[in-house]
C-alpha cells in the first residue's frame, strides 16, 4: 500500500478529510484511481496489500494528530494532515502547490473551536480478511466502521509533564554518554550505537504530539527541579559521570514506557526496545557486570566495617569515593553472615554505580555471594589456591605480607596484589611491631604486582609512604573517623598522585 492509495481512499469515500484537502486547493487524484479504489472497497474479501514503511509513518502521525486535536478517534481529517506532513510524493505535490499543512491544522482547530464533531468516517482496515481467490494487485480495503482507540484523557497535563520532563532527562543523559564514548573511550562502535539510540528515541517521541507536551510544560512550578542530592553533585571520574547518566537514561526510559502505556501502546513498545538497547550499551561501555578485573589503576583502598553506630556508612563511602577512594574493602571481624551479606550488597551496588572495585576481607564464600571483585586473605586465612577454587579464575585475590619473603611467596602463589605492613601504629587493629617504611622501600625492588601500604596511614604521614616509592595505600581510620571523609580522602590522594 502506498501513500497515493491512502489519498485515493480519502477521495473515494468523499470523506471530511478529502473535503478539507479540497478546501485548501489540494488537487484530487485522478478519477481513474479513485474509481479503482471504490471498486475494491466494495469487495470485502480482497487481499490487503502490505502497508509500506511510509504508510505506517503516515498512520502513526494521523494517530498522534488525533490525540492532539480530538483525543479519541482517528478521522479522515487527521489522515489528510498526516499525508501533507510525512515525506512522500503526496507531500511533494502539496509543497509544489505551496500548500501548508499548518493551514489544514488551523482549519481543524477551528472546527474543534466551533464545536464540530470530528468523527471517524472510515476505517483503514489493515487487519482485514484475505481471500485466496482475490487478485494479487495493489488493492486496498476500506470498511465503513468506527474503531475506537483507547479511552484515556490524552490531555491529562500531569501525564504530559511527566513525559516532557522525562524525555528531556533522557535526551540529556544520552548526550553525556555519547560524549564519553566519543571523547573518553574513543570508541567508534559505542559512539555509533549511542547515536542510533538517540535517533531511535527521537523517532519514538514523534509519536507524541509536541504541542501537547509544550503546552503542559511548567518548569518553574516543578517541585523536582530544586531537589538535588549530595550523590548527584559529586562525581569521581568520567566513567562515573557516564555510568550515572546511563542509569538516568534507563530510569527515564522505564518511566516513559510505563506512562507511555496510557498514551499509545506502540510508543511504550518502542521505548521498551530502546531500554534494552541502553542496557546493552552499558555492558559495552561501563563497568563489567561480571566481577573481576585488576587493581593496577587503583590507588586508595578504604577498609569499611559492615556497620558502625552513629555513622552512615553509605554516606561515608560515597563521600570517600568523591574524594578519590577507588577500591572498597568490606572488613568486619564481628559481623554475623547476615549483616555481612546485607552490607556487601549495598557496597556492591554503590561501587558498581561508581565504577570502582569491591574486595571482601577473609571470606571467599561471601565474596562470591555479594558478587565482589575479589577477596583479601591474611597469612592465617585460607591459602590463595584454596580460595581460588571458591572464587574462580576471574576474581582478584590479595594477600597480607609483612616481609620481603612473604611478598615473593605471594607472587609465586598467584596473588593479584599484596598489602604491605603494618607501616605505622593503627587505631583499627593492634600490633606489637611495625614493618615501617623500610619494608616499603625494599618491596619496590622485588615485586611488580600492585602493592598497598597499610597500617596507620593518614594525611599526616602519607608523604613518607610516597617518599618510599609507594603510590598505593589501604586505610581505614583516617577516612572512616574523619569529620569530612571526602576531604580526608582527597588529602591522602594528593600525596599519592605525586608518585608515577
Ligand atoms: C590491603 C590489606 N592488607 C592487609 C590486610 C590485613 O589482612 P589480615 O592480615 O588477614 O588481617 P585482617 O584484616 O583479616 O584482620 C587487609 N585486610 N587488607
Ligand atoms: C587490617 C589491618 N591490617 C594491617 S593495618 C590494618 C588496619 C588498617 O586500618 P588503619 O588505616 O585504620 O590503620
Ligand atoms: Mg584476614
Amino acid at each position: 500500500m502506498e501513500p497515493s492509495d491512502l489519498l485515493a481512499a480519502l477521495f473515494s469515500d468523499e470523506s471530511a478529510g478529502a473535503a478539507l484537502l479540497g478546501e485548501i486547493g489540494f488537487p484530487p487524484p485522478s478519477t481513474q484511481t479513485v474509481t479503482t479504489v471504490e471498486a475494491r472497497t466494495a469487495a470485502d474479501t480482497l487481499p490487503i496489500p502490505e502497508p509500506s514503511e511510509t504508510t505506517d509513518r503516515i498512520r502513526d502521525r494521523a494517530i498522534a494528530l488525533a490525540r492532539r486535536f480530538g483525543g479519541r478517534e482517528v478521522s479522515s481529517e487527521h489522515l489528510a494532515v498526516a499525508l501533507l506532513e510525512i515525506e512522500s510524493p503526496i507531500r511533494d505535490t502539496a509543497n509544489s502547490a505551496r500548500l501548508d499543512p499548518d493551514t489544514v491544522r488551523d482549519r481543524l482547530d477551528e472546527s474543534i473551536a466551533m464545536g464540530e464533531v470530528v468523527e471517524v468516517d472510515f476505517q483503514l482496515d489493515v487487519d482485514g480478511p484475505h481471500s485466496p481467490e482475490s487478485p494479487t494487485d495493489d488493492s486496498i480495503s476500506l470498511r465503513r466502521e468506527s474503531r475506537r482507540t483507547e479511552s484515556v484523557d490524552l490531555f491529562d497535563p500531569a501525564v504530559a509533564r511527566i513525559i516532557d520532563a522525562t524525555a528531556n532527562r533522557c535526551r540529556e543523559g544520552l548526550r553525556v554518554v555519547e560524549d564519553f564514548a566519543r571523547f573518553v573511550r574513543d570508541d567508534p562502535s559505542a559512539t555509533q550505537s549511542l547515536k542510533s539510540l538517540r535517533h531511535g528515541f527521537a523517532e519514538a517521541m514523534n509519536l507524541i504530539p509536541t504541542e501537547w507536551l509544550l503546552s503542559s510544560r511548567n518548569t518553574g512550578g516543578d517541585v523536582g527541579t530544586s531537589i538535588t542530592t549530595e550523590a548527584e553533585r559529586s562525581r569521581s571520574s568520567p566513567e562515573h559521570v557516564a555510568a550515572a547518566s546511563l542509569k538516568r537514561v534507563q530510569e527515564s526510559l522505564r518511566s516513559l514506557e510505563e506512562y507511555g502505556k496510557l498514551i499509545d501502546p506502540r510508543f511504550a513498545e518502542s521505548i521498551e526496545r530502546l531500554r534494552y538497547r541502553a542496557y546493552e550499551t552499558e555492558q559495552q561501555l561501563i563497568v563489567p557486570t561480571t566481577p573481576g578485573g585488576e587493581l593496577s589503576a587503583a590507588h586508595l583502598m578504604l577498609l569499611l566495617p559492615a556497620m558502625l553506630p552513629g555513622r552512615d556508612l553509605t554516606q561515608v563511602a560515597m563521600q570517600a569515593i568523591a574524594g578519590g577512594v577507588d577500591v572498597i574493602q568490606l572488613r568486619d571481624k564481628n559481623a554475623n553472615d547476615h549483616v555481612l551479606l546485607e552490607a556487601g550488597r549495598i557496597f556492591r551496588e554503590l561501587t558498581r554505580n561508581h565504577g570502582i572495585r569491591l574486595i571482601m576481607n577473609d571470606r571467599p564464600d561471601v565474596a562470591v555471594a555479594i558478587e565482589a571483585d575479589g577477596v583479601h586473605l591474611g597469612q592465617d586465612d585460607l591459602p590463595i589456591k584454596t580460595a581460588r577454587r571458591i572464587i574462580g579464575p576471574d576474581r582478584i585475590v590479595g594477600t597480607s605480607t609483612h616481609s620481603i619473603e612473604q611478598i615473593q611467596q605471594a607472587v609465586r602463589d598467584g596473588a593479584d596484589y599484596v598489602g604491605v605492613g603494618p607501616t605505622f601504629a593503627s587505631t583499627t587493629k593492634h600490633f606489637a611491631e611495625f614493618t615501617g617504611v623500610e619494608l616499603l622501600r625494599a618491596a619496590g625492588e622485588v615485586a611488580s604486582i600492585p602493592m598497598f601500604a597499610i597500617g596507620g596511614i593518614d594525611a599526616g604521614n602519607v608523604s613518607e609512604v610516597a617518599a618510599a616509592g609507594f603510590g598505593r595505600v589501604a586505610v581505614s581510620g583516617a577516612i572512616l573517623n574523619a569529620d569530612d571523609p571526602r576531604q580526608a580522602a582527597m588529602n591522602i590522594r594528593a600525596a599519592l598522585d605525586m608518585i608515577e
